[in-house]
């Protein structure tokens, strides 16, 4: 919403941090589990299986959105998608969401509002409550969010990175590059199309959709950038099924699948063939190059799927009915060897390796 800006309306600074608070607390639905509600100095949430598991994630202006590109819900969508896929990937259900909202005080209040509101919607989705956060202030111009997510294991063990072992196979369930792919879109100068007609739908949502137009291509993947997407029920049924690690895709194939690699003492090889066939495929080619779309499927960040590596026998992989969409085979756990980088594909080193926030 770049045009809140421009919008009239009071600023951040014309309110008192309750009238803003009086502003946002309406958007959160409280769930059962949660006993003590936002408004005391914490919040209480029932921990049913005795233990919690705990993420942050951050996003600054600039730095992780513009203005030009994202909404204010947009932005608070994303957040949420990013903190529940660091759940999700323990192969745990998110019970609460805690957000701050560090902000200048020319910031229009509306743009919070609107940030609590894609919050808000898209913890519905994932039907996990917001139970709390903070405000402050920060310095002309600097507007950064947080939320820090909370999650219970409903008595399954947590699936590390560290678990891997030779012999696994590497699957990942979603889409992979198409994050990525906005991004460069947008980086190129690019704006959205706009949502065309009738509005594809990503594959974790449903079954892919065909009969891409070079239009549909580009706003599906710009969406996807504004508005990832993960599934929780998808990382729950992979601990199920026995996954020895899993991880969300946030910064790119080569560099995530490197750290379960590492955690676990293992190579893991990528398949050239079963990436070729089940991703770089459209709406990736429709609307880039080719070399870009392999370079988005290997390397793009932000996608929060999720990436496991399994037993190579696990029924999982030949099962197709999750409507959350399947885990493809995409490598397999290989012996580390010193003389090879952590991650190959084919065998041979890769060109790029992903997203490192003060590499770039
Ligand atoms: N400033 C910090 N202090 C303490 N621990 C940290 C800090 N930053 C990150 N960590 C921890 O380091 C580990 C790796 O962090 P990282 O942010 O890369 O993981 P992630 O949340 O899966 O990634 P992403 O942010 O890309 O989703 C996590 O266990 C995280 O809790
Ligand atoms: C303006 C702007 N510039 C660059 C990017 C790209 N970007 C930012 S963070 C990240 C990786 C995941 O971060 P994290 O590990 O914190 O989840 C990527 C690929 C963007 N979204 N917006
Ligand atoms: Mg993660």
């Amino acid at each position: 919403m770049s045009e809140a800006h421009a919008e009239d309306g009071p600023r951040l600074r014309d309110l008192s941090e309750e009238d803003l608070l009086d502003r946002i607390f309406p958007y959160f639905v409280q769930r059962e589990d949660v006993l003590v509600p936002p408004g005391d100095d914490a919040a209480v949430l029932r921990a049913a299986s005795g233990s919690v598991v705990a993420t942050t994630d951050t996003m600054v202006l600039g730095h992780d959105w513009r203005d030009e590109w994202s909404t204010p819900a947009e932005v608070g969508s994303k957040l949420v998608t990013q903190n529940v896929a660091d759940i999700a990937a323990m192969g745990a259900r998110p019970t609460g969401l805690l957000v701050t909202l560090a902000a200048h005080g020319d910031l229009p209040a509306r743009w919070a509002e609107e940030f609590s509101l894609g919050v808000a919607s898209q913890a519905e989705r994932y039907d996990v409550s917001v139970v709390g956060g903070d405000l402050s202030g920060a310095p002309d111009g600097v507007v950064m969010v947080s939320i820090t997510a909370l999650g219970d294991l409903e008595g399954r063990d947590p699936v590390l990175r560290s678990g891997a072992r030779v012999g696994d196979v590497l699957a990942v369930h979603g889409s992979l590059g198409w994050s990525g792919a906005g991004w460069w879109l947008y980086a190129q100068g690019g704006t959205d199309p706009g949502p065309p007609e009738p509005c594809p739908v990503r594959p974790a949502e449903a079954e892919p959709p065909t009969g891409w137009t070079e239009q549909s291509a580009r706003s599906v993947l710009m969406w996807s950038h504004r508005t990832p997407v993960t599934s929780v029920s998808s990382g729950v049924v992979a601990s199920l099924a026995g996954a020895t690690a899993m991880m969300d895709l946030s910064d790119g194939l080569v560099r995530d699948a490197g750290r379960i690699a590492r955690a676990s003492g293992v190579g893991i090889d990528l398949d050239r063939a079963s990436l070729e066939r089940d991703f770089v495929a459209p709406p990736l080619t429709d609307a880039l190059p080719l070399d870009v779309a392999w370079t988005q499927v290997l390397t793009g960040g932000e996608e929060h799927s999720l990436v496991a590596t399994f037993p190579a026998d696990s029924p999982l992989l030949r099962d197709q009915s999750d409507p959350d969409g399947r885990w493809w085979v995409v490598g397999r756990v290989v012996e580390a060897d010193d003389a090879r980088p952590r991650v190959t594909l084919d065998g041979e080193a890769i060109q790029g390796q992903g997203w490192d926030h003060f590499a770039g």
